[in-house]
């Protein structure tokens, strides 16, 4: 060979070589950057933590005041947390929040959805003397819980866009001088940031020492870092400025460590009293299906899946991607029979309320929505939730999942997921703060059958891994997990990409898999469409491929290109693998009972009694007469007397509802329709499935039905 040829040949290696070497330096700079940030988070989160003296979750306490108690105010917060709010007894963590805002302590409260965070500034709000603020992002939100408030015969009121020039004055009268029944005042965060008048009616109060504490509920709304920021929270830091002496109490169901020391900054509460519970919601399973890619093959599935696990008209969302899937699904799933409707922000607001309170009263079984639905959605029994397609992230995932099950009984969280679906999404958040990294890890979370959904939560909320209890489909199913070696397709993509990228052309992943598809039909391809477009999104995880996104004048457009890894692949230096599980396996080996909570003869009499009496009662939601957890101790119990009754449901809705309830109970016990307790089948207990007879043991009231079709 001639000399130039070697120089040239010897060249092109050497420049190939140093291409390599730049995309590892690459890698390693995008590494430290990672590294440097979750290090100023944990920075931060030790400060936070030193500053508020308080136990981050699962650590010892640090703190010297012991937040349990005794304290005077104990037997009033008992008798008030049983007899007004019907509540017998605390939640992890909710004794001790209470009794630091009585304390006058400024407090942050990282609870999971449907934890229990409106108890821990609604209760302090009735034991303080003076007016307790709330700060809601949501209308409906307010309304729901001034409503509920009200029920309870708590004077609480909103000042908002929608009160009206009387109450506005009766407000105003007895923020300024004392006058009228006011305990609790919800007001949007706009309010605080524009209104001067309401401001200053406000600092009279105060000077009163008539404020008794600020709530300010849906926190993470302060941080950019967090995936709902609103600009108006920013300006809540005036609270703290102009009323020092009055407790704040923070509070969030989802926010990582930075979000936390970011809400702390702008509350202006940096030594607060911190108590991070657990992100962990055990009564939920998660579960994640292939999604097909024919349309109606997907609303039969959530059809079939409704129609035959919740047929009882149990409540449910299913939330889409886009408005127009929307209203789509939601009349695909009424031609099937399903009481379905739609809600999404192009509706009118009337037209939104109307179609929340039909199904907040079960008029309607299942909302179809968009992430419109979201925040503040407090409806207890939500049996399951299901995502036509995959959220934008973890964050986003877990608040929209966390509206199932929030009266702690077992519900699903199913996500249909579909490689293709994951452009859809990367095109609308690549420009956000790490929106491509966000959408990855829920794509992470989609695409792996083998690891725990739980553990996903766990690790995005950097928080001590939990048992799972087989509450998901990769802990309860145990599938067999093949691994293919993929890496020769790994490498004919690389270099298809390669060659396209060189002709200034551009591919889609759609089109990229359906050109592999005909190139690989000559090499007769054993991989399916289905597998190519997971090996695609394999690769952009591995950061062996990457999107790229153009705009045009209706759409942005994401296409596939190489990524930084890519040349590691050619040079065989990384091996591609994806997990395919062999489903005929699974079907035998992971047939697990799947425990539902069905109502027995007496929760079914005593909800249609709860309907009633909510129709009754001005309008408000059936399980604010009676809540799914007081049904089933009720039915358990069988109390035979108001003072047993109230045991369990509190004086306030015993003299209200009691004797109504009694009656309903007389009637039902002894009658010959009343449902033999079912008792776990003995096969059961001896079932290889541990968990699912562990499950049986706390449930009272289940029936059992085969799952064995209901494999991921
Ligand atoms: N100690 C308790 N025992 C039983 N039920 C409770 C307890 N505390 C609260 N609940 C009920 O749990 C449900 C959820 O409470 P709440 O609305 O306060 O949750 P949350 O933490 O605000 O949830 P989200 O983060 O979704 O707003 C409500 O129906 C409430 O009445
Ligand atoms: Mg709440």
């Amino acid at each position: 060979m001639e000399t130039e040829e070697l120089v040239m040949e010897e060249l092109l290696s050497v420049e190939a070589e140093i291409q390599d070497v730049q995309d590892q330096i690459k890698t390693l700079f995008d590494r430290q950057e990672k590294l440097e940030e979750r290090q100023s988070e944990l920075r931060a989160l030790l400060e936070a933590c030193k500053a508020s003296g308080s136990p981050v979750q699962g650590s010892p306490s640090t703190t010297s005041e012991n937040w349990s108690g005794p304290f005077q105010w104990d037997s009033e917060a008992d008798d008030v947390r049983l007899n007004v709010f019907g509540i017998p007894s605390y939640r992890a963590n909710q004794r001790e929040i209470i009794n630091a805002v009585m304390s006058g302590k400024d407090v942050l409260v990282i609870m999971a959805a449907g934890g229990g965070k409106s108890l821990c500034y609604q209760l302090p709000a009735i034991l303080r003397d003076g007016v307790a603020l709330v700060v809601s992002p949501l209308l409906s939100l307010i309304q729901d819980q001034v409503m509920g408030l009200t029920a309870l015969g708590i004077p609480a009121f909103m000042l908002t866009s929608t009160t009206n020039k009387e109450v506005e004055k009766f407000i105003y009268k007895a923020l300024e001088k004392g006058e009228g029944e006011l305990k609790v005042l919800y007001v949007t965060p706009e309010k605080i940031s524009k209104s001067k008048r309401f401001m200053s009616k406000l600092e009279k109060c105060n000077h009163q020492g008539r404020l008794s504490l600020i709530a300010i509920d849906e926190a993470h709304c302060c941080s950019q870092w967090g995936h709902d920021f609103r600009p108006d929270y920013k300006s809540l830091g005036i609270l703290k400025t102009q009323f020092p002496g009055v407790p704040i109490v923070a509070l969030t169901a989802t926010a990582t460590g930075k979000v936390q020391y970011d809400l702390m900054e702008m509350l202006r509460i940096p030594k607060c009293v911190k108590f991070v519970s657990t992100v962990n919601r055990p009564n939920l399973f998660y579960k994640v299906r292939e999604k097909p890619s024919v349309g109606k093959e997907v609303i039969d599935e959530i059809a079939e899946f409704i129609l035959e696990s919740y047929s009882n008209h149990e409540s449910g969302i299913v939330y889409c991607f886009s408005r127009k899937e929307c209203e789509q699904v939601s009349a695909e799933l009424r031609t099937r029979g399903i009481s379905a409707d739609y809600y999404h922000a192009d509706m009118d607001p009337g037209a939104r309320e109307k179609v929340h309170t039909r199904w907040s009263k079960n008029k309607l079984q299942v909302i179809v929505g968009t992430v419109a639905f979201g925040m503040g959605i407090n409806k207890p029994d939500v049996r399951f939730v299901i995502h036509h397609s995959l959220s934008k992230s973890m964050e986003t995932y877990y608040q929209e999942s966390g509206r199932a099950g929030r009266d702690g009984l077992p519900s699903e969280c199913v996500l249909f997921f579909r490689p293709a679906d994951v452009p859809r999404q990367s095109s609308m958040v690549f420009y956000e703060n790490s929106g491509l990294q966000n959408l990855y890890d829920i794509v992470r979370y989609c695409q792996t059958k083998r690891q725990c959904r739980r553990a996903a939560f766990f690790k995005h909320f950097s928080e001590a891994l939990q048992d799972c209890n087989g509450m998901c489909d990769n802990c309860a199913f145990s599938n067999e997990i093949i691994e293919l070696d993929v890496s020769n397709y790994a490498v004919a993509i690389v270099s298809l990409l390669k060659d396209v990228l060189e002709n200034d052309q551009r591919l889609t992943m759609l089109q990229l898999v359906d050109k592999m598809k005909s190139k690989h039909k000559q090499l007769g391809s054993t991989l399916k469409k289905e597998q190519l477009e997971q090996l695609v999104v394999q690769l952009l995880l591995d950061r062996v491929l990457k999107e790229e996104f153009q705009h045009t004048a209706y759409a942005t457009n994401a296409y596939v290109t190489v990524g930084p890894l890519a040349n590691q692949v050619l040079q065989g230096k990384k091996a591609v693998k994806i997990e395919t599980c062999n489903k005929e396996k699974s079907k035998t080996a992971g047939d697990v009972k799947t425990v539902k909570h069905r109502l027995s003869g007496l929760e079914s009499k005593l909800d249609e009694l709860r309907k009633e009496l909510s129709s009754n009662h001005g309008g408000i939601f059936p399980h604010s007469v009676l809540s799914s957890q007081q049904m089933s101790m009720i039915s358990t119990e069988k109390p035979n007397s108001m003072e047993e009754l109230e045991k369990i449901i509190g004086k306030l809705k015993a003299e209200k509802y009691g004797d109504r309830i009694l009656e309903e109970i007389g009637k039902f016990v002894g009658s010959e329709d009343e449902l033999p307790e079912i008792e776990a089948s003995k096969e059961e207990e001896g079932s290889s499935d541990k968990r699912a007879s562990k499950r049986l043991k706390t449930r009272k009231n289940v029936v059992l039905i085969d799952s064995g079709d209901e494999e991921p």
